[in-house]
């Protein structure tokens, strides 16, 4: 099996249901896609993706937000809360100090509950309904708990996260708490949390919604639909780049699948295809070295660490739908320090833009690539951040400046401000 830019449309077999099902990318085994729980295939353990008999253009979406692309998605319509369409941030102080032709910020951190992870959720959620499953469950750095709580109680369904201790920022604790998540804290990483989560839904205790789950990538697609239609709309062509944070490589696999539909469709020439570009922070960084180093598989890093807690991820499930989204388009993988990640929240916060330290990891990134010339100065570049500023509060207070006292009177306010 190939996950190439240039493979051939699929072939619709006998199982395939209104036109959907299920492929692993690494046997070519199909699944009829709702007749049962499956995550991987049956028959290799490959990743599965969902495939199309009918592959749309962009003349076939209409509406606003995820459910835009419902021609590109197994339904008409998901369990939403108004997810996806969110801005494109035009950055002209940021765009001139990296030096580049053309530079927006794609920013996830505008979805309803302040990550891209929704616009999987109102897909995977839907499927959960569906397949009449009871309870649902994810491993989380944070993010997809928040997510999962939220759409699981606006699908009144019992939810369940296993959660990293002490290393989930506040904001999306209290969140998947408000939206009424069982949260159990782990003494382990995250990829210790997803082993975890895995064996449970195997033994059938729940359905998982990480983003091994093939039908979440659907959802997460929508990002790359949305920043291709709005270059198309602002430059009249699409962008010679889109720069990520990856953690479990779920948005680089989705994104690269949104685009080898469409080239498929005949909607895009390969040629065009933005270039997938990484982004790990040091301490985290396994893709990274799988791309340096060309190797076909990741090595699952034990020991990691940074301050960007939403990507402190060392087996990244999706590796093998990313290597090649990342090598088909021409991209790369590079590895930023903590402070260089913090240094890109402060500067995107200068343009207004408030984003959780993951998120700018990817301008940290494409700052890096430009200054070593792997990043053209003619290029027009996307950058994603994926989450809010406000989901991890204590990481935007130690990058901003602490408060000064000041006595209740004019006279020493003014006195402060001369200082
Ligand atoms: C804020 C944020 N950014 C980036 C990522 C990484 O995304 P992906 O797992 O799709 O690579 C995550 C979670 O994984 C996240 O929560
Ligand atoms: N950053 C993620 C990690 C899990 O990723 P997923 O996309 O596989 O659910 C989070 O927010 O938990």
């Amino acid at each position: 099996m190939s996950l190439s830019l240039s493979a051939e449309r699929p072939e619709r077999p006998d199982d395939a249901d209104d036109g959907v099902w299920l492929e692993c990318i690494e046997c070519g085994e199909t699944f009829a896609p709702f007749d049962d729980v499956r995550y991987t295939c049956d028959e290799c353990d490959g990743l599965l993706e969902v495939r199309y008999a009918d592959l749309p253009t962009f003349d076939d979406f209409e509406g606003r937000g995820v459910w835009r692309y419902a021609d590109a998605l197994p339904f008409e319509s998901g369990v939403s809360i108004q997810e996806g369409a969110t801005p494109l941030y035009e950055v002209p102080r940021l765009e001139d100090e990296i030096g580049i032709e053309a530079l927006r910020i794609k920013h996830e951190g505008m979805n309803p509950t302040g990550s891209f992870k929704d616009r999987g959720m109102t897909v995977g959620v839907r499927v959960a309904t569906e397949l009449g499953v009871g309870r649902l469950a994810c491993a989380s750095t944070g993010n997809t708990s928040a997510a999962l709580a939220a759409y699981g109680s606006r699908g009144g369904m019992q939810t369940l996260v296993l959660l990293p201790a002490g290393k989930v920022a506040a904001g999306k604790i209290a969140q998947a708490s408000l939206h009424g998540a069982r949260i159990l804290e782990v003494d382990g990483n995250f990829d210790a949390c997803l082993d975890i989560v895995q064996e449970l839904a195997g033994q059938g205790e729940a359905y998982l919604l990480n983003s091994l789950n093939p039908f979440r990538l659907e959802g997460q697609k929508t990002i790359g639909l949305e920043i291709l239609e709005g270059f198309l709309a602002d430059y009249d062509t699409v962008p010679d780049r889109i720069v990520l944070p990856v953690g479990n490589a779920g948005n680089t696999s989705a994104l690269y699948k949104a685009f080898r539909e469409l080239v498929q469709a005949g909607a895009l020439d390969e040629a065009d295809v933005p270039k997938l570009t990484g982004v790990q922070a040091e301490g985290a960084a396994p893709m990274v070295e799988a791309i340096e180093n060309g190797a076909d598989e990741v090595r699952r890093w034990e020991d990691v660490e940074t301050r960007a807690t939403a990507i402190r991820i060392g087996n990244p499930v999706n590796a093998p739908k990313a290597l090649p989204g990342i090598r088909e388009t021409g991209g790369t993988a590079v590895a930023v320090s903590d402070a260089e990640i913090t240094a890109a929240q402060r500067d995107i916060a200068g343009e207004g833009i408030g984003v959780e330290p993951a998120s700018a990891a990817s301008v940290a990134g494409l700052r890096k690539l430009r200054a070593e010339g792997v990043v053209d100065d003619d290029e027009r570049v996307a950058c994603l951040t994926t989450g809010h500023l406000l989901k991890d509060p204590d990481a935007a207070a130690a990058a901003g400046s602490e408060p000064d006292p000041v006595p209740a009177e004019t006279d020493g306010v003014l006195e402060q401000l001369a200082e």
